[in-house]
Parts: C-alpha cells; sequence; structure tokens
C-alpha cells in the first residue's frame, strides 16, 4: 500500500515530465556536464548551466581559469569533448556539424572585437543585416547607432575607432537581428571608465532595463574584474581552473564567497588566519583557518578593541582606502572617508563580527 499523500507511479512521472517541459520554456540554453581539454591540460571541467531569457549572468574567473573557452563551447564555436548545450531543448551543433560554426540565435561578442577593417562602422552593423530589404537595414542600423551611442563615429573605420567605440560597434552587430542568446567575453576590459559605464548601462537596458520589449535576450558575459560584473549581473559563476565553484546572486558571492578564490575575486578581502582573530578584538577560532572581511567591514573607532599603525591611504574619491598594520602577521584594509588619516597615525579599529566570513 502507497503512503498516505504520495502520488501513484504514473501521475510522478507525469510531474517530471511537466516540470522538465516548463524548465525548457524557463531556459532558453541549458548547458550540461561541458567538459573540454587540449591535449593534457583540461580547460573546462564538467560545467551545467542553465538561462533564462531577460537574465544577465556574469562568470568571473582569473586568467586561464577557462572563461572564454566555455564562452566558445556554449555559442557553438567549440566542440566539447562530453556534454552537450541545447537551446529551446535542441542540441546546438558545434563546428564539427555545421559550415559556419555557430549557433543563428547565438551571438558571441569576442575579446578582439573581430570588425571588418576595411569598412565603417556603420556597414560593420549593416553587414550583419545584409540579407533584409535595404530600407529596414537602414531604419535599424540607425536604431542601433543610438541605442550604442556610435553616431558620431558611424562613418570611421575601425582602426580610427577608440576601445569603447570598437566594443560597442561589435555589440551593436550582435544585436542588429533578434537574438536569444547574447554571450560578451570580457566586455569591459581595455575600456576606460566612463566607456565601462556606458557598457554596463547598455547591458543592463538590453536585457534587464524595464522598458525593454518581450523576448528579451539571455546574456551571459565573462570576465575576470568583477566590479561591473557584480552590479549589473542577476547570478554570477564562480569559474576555477575550468569548473564552476560558486553560483548564486551578487550579494550571496560576493557576502558569502565559497572559499578564499572566490572572495578574492569578487572584490577587495582581507584574508585572516582564525589564531590572528583575536588580534582583532575576536574571539580566536581553528587556528589556520581562512576567515575573510571585506574592507567596508572594517572601522577606523576610537573606542575600537584594536590598535595598529597606518601603513598608508589610498583616496579613491568616495572614500579613502587605508591599510593598517595590526602585528606583524596583519594589516588590514579598511574604508573610511575621514580625511586627516595618514601614514604613521597610530590608530583604533572595529571590526564588523558578524561580517566576517568563513572561507
Ligand atoms: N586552442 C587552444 N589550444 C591549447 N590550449 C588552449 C587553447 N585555448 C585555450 N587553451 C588553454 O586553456 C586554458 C583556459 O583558457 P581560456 O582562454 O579559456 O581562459 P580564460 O579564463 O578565458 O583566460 P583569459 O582571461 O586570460 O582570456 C588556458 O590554460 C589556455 O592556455
Amino acid at each position: 500500500m502507497g503512503r498516505i499523500g504520495a502520488k501513484p507511479n504514473g501521475l510522478r512521472n507525469l510531474s517530471v515530465c511537466r516540470i522538465l517541459a516548463l524548465l525548457n520554456l524557463v531556459y532558453v540554453l541549458t548547458a550540461t556536464h561541458l567538459s573540454k581539454a587540449f591535449d593534457a591540460l583540461v580547460a573546462v571541467k564538467n560545467v551545467s548551466l542553465s538561462l533564462a531569457p531577460g537574465q544577465l549572468v556574469a562568470l568571473v574567473g582569473a586568467s586561464g581559469s577557462g572563461k572564454s573557452t566555455l564562452l566558445n563551447l556554449l555559442g557553438g564555436l567549440l566542440d566539447p569533448d562530453k556534454g552537450e548545450v541545447a537551446l529551446d531543448g535542441e542540441t546546438v551543433a558545434g563546428p564539427k556539424d555545421v559550415l559556419v560554426a555557430g549557433h543563428p540565435q547565438i551571438r558571441v561578442v569576442h575579446q578582439e572585437y573581430k570588425l571588418m577593417p576595411n569598412i565603417s562602422i556603420r556597414e560593420n552593423i549593416a553587414y550583419a543585416l545584409r540579407f533584409y530589404e535595404r530600407a529596414y537595414r537602414e531604419r535599424r542600423v540607425d536604431e542601433l547607432l543610438r541605442l550604442c551611442r556610435l553616431e558620431a563615429v558611424q562613418h570611421h573605420k575601425p582602426r580610427e575607432a577608440s576601445g569603447g567605440e570598437k566594443q560597442r560597434t561589435a555589440i551593436a552587430r550582435a544585436l542588429a537581428e533578434p537574438a536569444r542568446v547574447l554571450l560578451l567575453d570580457e566586455p569591459f576590459s581595455h575600456l576606460d571608465l566612463p566607456n565601462r559605464l556606458i557598457i554596463r548601462d547598455l547591458l543592463f537596458d538590453l536585457v534587464r532595463g524595464v522598458d525593454q520589449p518581450e523576448p528579451r535576450p539571455a546574456c551571459l558575459l565573462v570576465t575576470h574584474e568583477a566590479t561591473d560584473a557584480l552590479s549589473i549581473a542577476d547570478q554570477v559563476g564562480i569559474l576555477h581552473q575550468g569548473q564552476l565553484k560558486q553560483w548564486g546572486t551578487p550579494r550571496q558571492v560576493y557576502f558569502s564567497p565559497a572559499n578564499t578564490y572566490a572572495a578574492r575575486m569578487t572584490g577587495p578581502v582581507n584574508i585572516i588566519r582564525g589564531k590572528h582573530l583575536p588580534l582583532l578584538g575576536l574571539p580566536a577560532a581553528e587556528p589556520d583557518a581562512p576567515f575573510g572581511l571585506r574592507p567596508e567591514h572594517a572601522h577606523l573607532d576610537p573606542a575600537g578593541p584594536a590598535e595598529g599603525t597606518v601603513r598608508a591611504v589610498f583616496f579613491q574619491g568616495r572614500t579613502s582606502e587605508v591599510d593598517v598594520r595590526i602585528s606583524r602577521y596583519v594589516t588590514l584594509r579598511m574604508l573610511t572617508q575621514r580625511e586627516d588619516v595618514q601614514a604613521g597615525d597610530q590608530v583604533r579599529i572595529r571590526v564588523d563580527a558578524d561580517r566576517l566570513m568563513r572561507l
């Protein structure tokens, strides 16, 4: 006799099928157990992830952690050794199975832009729409130039454009036709702060902006520098040696990183051993266990329990980073808005004990 409340087998199977069908509706791109090696070097190892329309995922990892390889696997530009990528439940064919590698509904924006050098920025974008009727093409190119703030340089050749303009051209070209999935390789690297902010805002508006029409693209970007990514992503993956080590919201990975690597990849962090915690007025913990403390959770406070000497002050505009040497073993980086602190000062410190992260 079945348990009270247990469903008959047929019903249970039906529910599983319905759940899978619903997941297929929710997720546009699904990667399952992807692996890729180059000879003995395993670049991507057993990675599974899913992307939904209107979702912006940031994959963060150090140089060589496998970000570009994973992006190329997701875009159908590389064949996986194991695992598969599916778009709307259909397996994405890789270079071995298609004449031109890559899936037409998955747009990849490469780190090196890959623009055609002998035609203008406008023509580079228009080329993506070459099979469309002329009037529509011109209208759409005008729209993309406006969206990506490229009107003023539209007649420049790529070599006459700045890095930010080339990056925006590559994004505009990728968006020319409606795409289900947008994959961007290091969209913020090599750009100055104003250009980084333009691209950050552009991506946010395109994928998560309130005025964006449905269906929205699903977007995955890879970066080794998390700050910009954390501000616009709704999910963040931490990639280390080809493996996805953590997956969560920006706040989860920032405030509860899975390990020392994840803590360092997502922002400035002090790493302190358990045996040194009493130097900060905290109870001792497992002697060699690493703990993380973000600089914004340590404060200059005349009534604080710990004492140290200011080693350096780094002015940052809205705030300053201050390095305080507490002992031979611990130098703590903290933030302050005080203007009167300078190297050599003796200061007292308080840390937010509840913000200490066990790594
Ligand atoms: N075509 C290839 N042949 C051989 N090895 C490769 C190839 N492509 C990548 N690799 C190696 O695979 C590893 C992961 O490379 P990948 O470019 O994916 O890393 P990444 O995280 O994107 O690095 P970066 O941030 O520096 O671009 C590296 O050790 C790299 O040298």
